[in-house]
């Protein structure tokens, strides 16, 4: 029911209605269950040689990862967005409902209309991120990173109110592994990056192997 001009905006299950409502699913290009297979092959290599860079980056500060580190650890820091910019944990979003008639790039849109945006594909739009669908952390590292169209936790008036402390989160937990292991795939290898659909996307269990690595100054 609805057309935009690079086939982002689609209907929804074919109706276009959500309940008693019409929806426009925002910006619908890829079908979001479905996202590009990863090409992890950026300037930092293959995911182990991404893996020892980390891993100097982290051995090479002073003491194990804070939240306060941040500007320190600049590749860890890229990886994470990287991360999230590709595969965003909660790929649609909320879904908030126009309380007056609107436009959006040129399209009406009336009262009572349900907006789904899709920040899968939005960060994955050819127009904004080069090579969007490979696996590359250095994009974040340079002055034109297109920072702000990294939108993993949504933007405007209602986005994640938790967004500082899943950022700590990650960039401790993951910066303490890192910094201590070298992560390799399990005996039943790793499962494709796929993903399964829901409110959240999912990566199906898998096995790590976690070999320990010595961190600097210990005995
Ligand atoms: C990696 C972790 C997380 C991701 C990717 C994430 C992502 C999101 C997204 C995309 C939204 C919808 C924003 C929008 O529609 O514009 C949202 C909303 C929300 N998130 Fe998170 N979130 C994360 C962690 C957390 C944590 C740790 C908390 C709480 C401590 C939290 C609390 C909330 C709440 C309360 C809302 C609803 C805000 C509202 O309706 O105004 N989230 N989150």
């Amino acid at each position: 029911m609805v057309w935009s001009p690079r086939g982002r905006l689609v209907s929804l299950g074919g109706s276009g209605v959500l309940g008693s409502r019409p929806v426009i699913p925002l910006p619908l290009c890829a079908p979001w269950d479905a996202p590009p297979p990863l090409v992890p092959h950026g300037r930092h290599g293959t995911p182990v040689q991404l893996q020892a860079r980390l891993r100097a980056e982290l051995q090479g500060a002073q003491g194990p990862p804070g939240p306060g580190d941040v500007g320190r650890l600049p590749l860890l820091q890229a990886t994470i967005s990287e991360t999230l910019r590709l595969r965003p944990p909660a790929p649609l979003a909320l879904s908030p409902r126009t309380l007056s008639p609107s436009s959006l790039g040129g399209l009406p849109v009336a009262a009572g209309t349900v907006l789904i945006p899709n920040l899968l594909a939005a960060q994955q739009d050819p127009d904004i991120w080069q090579h969007p669908e490979v696996f590359l952390p250095e994009r974040f590292l340079g002055p034109g990173a297109p920072s702000r169209s990294l939108l993993p936790f949504g933007c405007g008036a209602r986005s994640c109110p938790g967004e500082g402390l899943a950022r700590a989160e990650l960039f401790v937990f993951l910066g303490l592994i890192l910094r201590e292991f070298r992560l390799e795939p399990g005996p039943e290898g790793l499962p494709g990056l796929r993903g399964s659909p829901g409110t959240v996307l999912r990566c199906p269990s898998f096995r790590l192997r976690m070999v320990p690595c010595q961190p600097p100054g210990l005995p």
